[in-house]
């Protein structure tokens, strides 16, 4: 039977690819007929439909996420069961990327395919991405708050990860870094000896501190600001910051102290430590500033994730990633820092 209630995509609804994660493709709906995208980093896919018709108004405002195939296969109605029953009651409605399932019309995720296919020969596809496409079984999307600023001009979108706001609870008592600190150090160890360039970013603590110029800081390292001062004047003592930290610091079960490798449960935990926060910025200084949390799909510990998270927890203790012994040069880690100057600071874990 169908749901009365379920949004459809109209049949000639015109996409055009706007970026992708490991996980999921997103689009923007388009009115007019288009040749490429007008912008951008990523985002020169050609439009996936070749009959134009308007973007009805429920769809205004809105993104289409279309999910790829991937090898923990949770279908969207059950990623968007637990987005509300789980995940929801944590925010406030206007601090999240809010979605809503919808259903598909007869043949699109085929045309999306064809059109990533062609991406990939003709150059305009991340390469990282190569080989990962729409998931043919997958009946429906999801329409998701659009936060780009095509429509603003003078506006920007600045995006980050905010990771591990709090250290890990296992991590020892003598750390020098941070979870995310230590990892992306153990990995840049990884990439030098490919040969390949380290990755470099901010560290998480740093986003929250109390300290103004440890989150200008941070901001230097965020993609997309071209004016790190006010991205760090928005940040400091930030709501919605500040309430992911508190509910990373609720749901603390991570680390050694994660799901057992044979256990089922879910991972809200994980998921907290994984989001992305997206900064709508307009031109105007006195306009809101939007800030909004998405890719809050519910991970999983099954399939082997909570082994590896559990592995690469001992690996980080056992081969002095938290305690810097292994790393090459000096920390830029917030942990470190506060540790250093301040002895009395404390983070809440
Ligand atoms: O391992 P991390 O902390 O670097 O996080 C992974 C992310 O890397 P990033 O921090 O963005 O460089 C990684 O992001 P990318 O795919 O590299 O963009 C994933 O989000 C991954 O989660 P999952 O395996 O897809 O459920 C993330 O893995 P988990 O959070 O599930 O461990
Ligand atoms: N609501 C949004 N507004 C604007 N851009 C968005 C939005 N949601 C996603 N994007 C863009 O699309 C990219 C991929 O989206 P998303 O994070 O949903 O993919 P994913 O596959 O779940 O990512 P991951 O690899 O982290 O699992 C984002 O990094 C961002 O650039």
């Amino acid at each position: 039977m169908t749901n009365p209630s379920l949004l459809e995509l109209p049949p000639g609804v015109q996409l055009v690819y706007l970026a992708e994660g490991g996980a999921n493709v997103i689009y923007r709906f388009v009115s007019a007929p288009v040749i490429s995208t007008p912008i951008g980093r990523d985002r020169d896919l050609k439009s996936v439909s070749p009959i134009a018709v308007d973007v009805p108004p429920r769809f205004r405002g809105k993104l289409l996420r279309l999910r790829k195939e991937t090898a923990a296969d949770i279908p969207y109605k059950e990623i968007n069961r637990n987005f509300n029953t789980i995940v929801r009651p944590l925010f406030k409605a206007d601090e999240l990327v809010d979605q809503t399932l919808t259903s598909l019309p007869n043949g699109l995720l085929k045309r999306c395919n064809e059109q990533l296919r062609a991406a990939e020969i003709s150059g305009q596809r991340p390469k990282k991405r190569h080989g990962g496409y729409l998931c043919l079984h997958e009946p429906y999307g999801l329409l998701i708050t659009d936060m780009t600023t095509f429509n603003e001009p003078g506006a920007i979108l600045a995006e980050l990860k905010p990771k591990w706001l709090t250290q890990s609870p296992s991590a020892p008592t003598t750390a020098r870094r941070c979870r995310t600190c230590a990892l992306r150090e153990m990995k840049n160890q990884d990439l030098r000896l490919l040969g390949m360039k380290e990755q470099r970013s901010f560290c998480p603590l740093d986003l929250v501190s109390e300290c103004f110029d440890r989150i200008f800081h941070a901001t230097s390292f965020i993609k997309g600001c071209n004016d790190p001062a006010r991205l760090a004047r928005i940040l400091h003592r930030n709501p919605t910051l500040q309430r992911l930290r508190t509910q990373q610091v609720s749901c603390n079960q991570v680390g050694l102290l994660g799901p057992p490798a044979t256990s089922q449960r879910t991972s809200l935990d994980m998921t907290l430590r994984d989001c992305t926060m997206f900064i709508r910025i307009p031109r105007d200084e006195k306009s809101p500033v939007e800030i909004r949390l998405g890719d809050l799909d519910l991970k999983t510990g099954a399939g082997g994730k909570s082994t590896y998270w559990r592995k690469l927890e001992v690996t980080l203790i056992e081969d002095g990633w938290y305690n810097g012994t292994n790393s090459e040069g000096p920390s830029d880690c917030g942990l470190q820092d506060a540790t250093t100057l301040d002895p009395t600071f404390q983070y809440i874990i």
